[in-house]
């Protein structure tokens, strides 16, 4: 193995530091004599000179043979910044090769824009992902589904059934039920706890990701999990516990997404982790099915909207498209919503209170015209979001600067296509960074400081709708987040109803800790424990 490091195979690769070292050993375990052999004859076989034709994007240096940069981001716990770094260096679009797959990185709203109006078509697909094969019912999860019929389909029900705005507005008795028993359990537990200043300490990033969970459930399935009489707190926790590690291993290198020849080897167990996370989902999931249909009555028909999977059994029951079965289309479609909507409201939520205390000019605005639209005797309603442009403002500069999915979702071209002037080959993948288009300094003023008041003045116009290249935090072109007016309506409601019932203070005298942890969103690594108080007249919280 030490030959390996003495000799590098070509000029490019640079001397090997420690942690480098310590990467490589970590892959290349000792025991797998034969594999060495194996990498040596592919080492031989290697040409890093290859010839191509047409003018290619920068490549990255320092690949090594066989799994490329993957050292570089599996060694980063902020992808997103380590990939901004390169994009300093070597320019708004340049490649580096993870495993076997070529991938081009964009890092400007300009290249963004190309890609994703004219050359959307041949962008519009995802890789296909070992996480999705393991964990996504062999990629029937339609957000990881390649493009084509079976894609486009799924997604069209689903945006008309649950995510389209006349839907969105039906369930709002969902969402304001369920905000104002979450509000009524703050408030209990203030009346329980409070110190002598008047104030009760809350952890914050649990009780978001419990509202999300129970506002999306109630929409899916009909029925909340947490501080339900029907669901053991347990199996609420697994079930917000499997979505987590969902996203997680989905963020993983697993070596076979990258040189799939490695594949049985499952280094650092990840298949095996994703297999389990599958089981514990897939069990969940069996449950509803059966007991929407035990109500139903099997083959029956639903005659009015009840929750999601009620329509899904509806309209798929007896039927299959591409040979997937009517249980799985469900299943997979019902994870789909799950999974896009509760930990990202969560994510950006957290987020939000998190920069919203680390700036007191910043709460002092918000609480100021929370105060002069609602006034203390009474709740926020979904009617009044229009009229609180600043704290609109907030969420969009949260969406900036910590975006849930910085990296947005995969994608690989399909067709062989020109971009910024270079020659993108079918089969390449793509990246887009969008955290550092949304900290771009020949964009923003201040890139990387926390100011909603640009998006009430010099940034007034620009929406985040997948319109305005600069600001993409839902993506864009057609495999753009169809869940953007939702997840919204449930962010900016959320966000207003906490920040005009509560008084809010740090718990300690140090800055809000902001250290992310990325997987397939980056959520903030530590809790986010804050002091509250209630500001409303009690009458507001004894009504609820
Ligand atoms: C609240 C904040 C949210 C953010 C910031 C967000 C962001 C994103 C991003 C960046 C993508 C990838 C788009 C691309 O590849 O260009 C995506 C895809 C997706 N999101 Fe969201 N999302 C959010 C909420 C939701 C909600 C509430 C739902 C549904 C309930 C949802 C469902 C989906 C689905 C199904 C996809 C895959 C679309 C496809 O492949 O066709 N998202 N989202």
């Amino acid at each position: 193995m030490n030959v390996l490091f003495k000799e590098p195979p070509t000029q490019q690769h640079t001397a090997l530091t420690k942690s480098e070292m310590d990467f490589l050993l970590n892959y290349l375990n000792s025991t797998t004599a034969g594999f060495l052999s194996l990498i040596l004859f592919c080492l031989f076989l290697y040409n890093p000179f290859k010839f191509r034709q047409g003018k290619e994007a920068p490549r990255v240096a320092g690949a090594w043979p066989i799994i490329g940069h993957l050292p570089l981001l599996s060694r980063s716990k902020t992808p997103h910044r380590t990939l901004a770094a390169l994009a300093e260096k070597y320019g708004p679009i340049f490649t580096i090769q993870l495993g076997s797959k070529k991938t081009l990185v964009i890092n400007n709203w300009e290249i963004s824009k190309e890609c994703f109006t004219t050359n959307d078509t041949a962008v519009s697909s995802r890789p296909k992902l070992v996480g999705m094969e393991l964990m996504g019912y062999n990629n029937a999860v339609f957000a990881f589904a390649p493009y084509g019929p079976y894609w486009r389909e799924l997604r069209k029900i689903t945006t008309l059934e649950i995510l389209s705005s006349r839907r969105v507005q039906q369930q709002q008795h969902v969402r304001v039920s369920e905000l104002q028993s979450s509000i009524k359990e703050l408030y209990n537990l203030w009346c329980s706890q409070k110190n002598e200043s008047g104030y009760a300490l809350v952890e914050l990033k649990q009780w978001f990701s419990h509202l999300a969970f129970n506002m999306v459930l109630r929409m899916v399935v009909g029925k909340r999990y947490f501080g339900s009489e029907n669901v053991d707190d347990e199996k609420a926790q697994q079930c917000v516990k499997a979505v987590e590690e969902f996203m997680r291993l989905l963020g993983v290198f697993a070596v076979g997404d990258a040189i799939p020849w490695l594949r049985w080897l499952d280094f650092g167990g990840h298949e095996k982790a994703m297999k389990e996370t599958a089981k514990e989902l897939d069990n969940i999931l069996s449950m509803e099915l059966e007991e929407h249909r035990q109500k139903k009555g099997l083959g029956e028909k639903v005659h009015e909207f009840q929750d999601f999977m009620d329509v899904m059994i509806s309209l798929f029951d007896g039927k299959t498209i591409d040979g997937i079965d009517a249980d799985t289309l469900i299943k997979s479609t019902v994870l789909t919503v799950i999974l896009g909507g509760t930990d990202t409201t969560n994510i950006v939520l957290t987020w939000a209170i998190s920069l919203i205390l680390r700036n007191p000019s910043v709460l002092e605005k918000v609480k100021t015209e929370l105060n002069i639209q609602i006034g203390k005797e009474k709740l926020v309603t979904e009617s009044d979001i229009s009229k609180l442009t600043y704290l609109q403002a907030i969420v969009k500069e949260t969406l900036r600067l910590y975006p849930p999915g910085p990296l947005s979702g995969p994608r690989e071209f399909t067709e062989n296509c020109t971009l910024s002037g270079y020659n993108i080959e079918k089969g390449t993948r793509l990246i887009t960074n969008l955290w550092k288009i949304q900290t771009d300094s020949n964009v923003w003023e201040d890139p990387l400081e926390f100011k909603p008041e640009r998006f009430v003045t010099t940034h007034k116009d620009i929406d985040i709708k997948g319109q305005h290249f600069e600001l993409l935090p839902f993506g864009s072109g057609r495999r753009m987040c169809p869940g953007v007016s939702f997840g919204l309506q449930m962010v900016h409601f959320i966000l207003a109803t906490f920040l005009h019932s509560f008084e809010i203070l740090s718990s300690s005298p140090d800055p809000i800790d902001m250290t992310e942890t990325f997987g397939l969103v980056n959520t903030k690594t530590t809790p986010l424990e804050i002091l509250i108080k209630p500001y409303l007249s009690f009458t507001c919280y004894e009504n609820l």
